[in-house]
């Protein structure tokens, strides 16, 4: 992470994004001038066809790549924030709980509230059954609920989803659904990257859209219908037009 940004944040700013251009081999960069902000409560979706460019965009922001130049600062002293990948990744020989708790002590977190907070999650995402449990034997969509229970247990001021939905059931994503909210009242503000285009327009406040590496549009659902020229449009059909 680098802080070059942070003076010029505001107290409602929780993310500041400034990627001049990133890639993964050195003169072969794959995404260029790519800036976004993200504020308290706000849902930003990151859309975009395949190989457009957003998960090299969140890679960048999170400093994951060596070809890369870019400043990102993140609300919090110290920063605090959760990446929920888009493969889960997990480690074979620890269970769920284990998991949960590798990840409360790496947060800092007391004993107590740990073991609240946990049981908590358990019980929103029906997981209390396989607590003891190795993931191995989880199914896809098991092992996406370990991930977002993991971004959840933190509570940090800036939550970056990698396609959340794929994997979940109607009931797991309407209980994600319902913890984000939460989470924004609480006020912290949320990155997703998503192609299920039809919840994004309904739960986004704004939009980025990545088309061949760049921006090809960003704003409200009204914002980019204008871009469109489709006042009516879906953002399925705006999608279309612009990319
Ligand atoms: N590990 C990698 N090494 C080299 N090039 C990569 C790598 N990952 C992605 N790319 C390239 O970078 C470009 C952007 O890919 P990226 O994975 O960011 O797209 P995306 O928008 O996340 O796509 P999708 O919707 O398919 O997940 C593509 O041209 C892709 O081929």
């Amino acid at each position: 992470m680098h802080d070059g940004l942070a003076a010029s944040m505001s107290a409602e700013t929780v993310l500041k994004v400034h990627i001049d251009e990133a890639g993964y081999e050195p003169g072969k960069p794959r995404i260029h001038h790519i800036s976004f902000d993200v504020v308290r409560g706000q849902l930003l979706g990151l859309i975009g066809p395949n190989g457009a460019g957003k998960s090299t965009t969140i890679k960048a922001l999170l400093g994951l790549l060596k070809n890369c130049k870019a400043e990102v600062s993140i609300a919090g002293d110290p920063p605090r924030y959760a990446y929920v990948p888009e493969h889960p990744v997990f480690y074979e020989d620890l269970t769920l709980w284990e998991h949960l708790d590798l990840a409360a002590a790496a947060f800092g977190m007391g004993d107590q509230e740990f073991e609240e907070q946990a049981t908590a999650l358990l019980r929103q995402f029906d997981m209390e059954k396989v607590k003891h449990d190795l993931p191995n034997g989880f199914s896809k969509g098991m092992r996406q609920k370990m991930m977002l229970m993991i971004g959840f247990l933190a509570k940090p001021d800036v939550y970056i989803v990698d396609e959340p939905f794929i994997g979940l059931d109607p009931r797991a994503t309407r209980d994600f659904l319902r913890l984000l909210d939460d989470e924004r009242r609480r006020g912290a503000g949320v990155l997703m990257s998503t192609h299920v285009l039809d919840t994004a327009e309904k739960i986004c406040d704004s939009f980025i859209l990545i088309s061949g590496g760049q921006i090809a549009s960003r704003g409200s659902l009204e914002h980019i219908r204008e871009a469109a020229g489709l006042p009516q449009g879906s953002l399925f059909d705006c999608f279309d037009v612009l990319t």
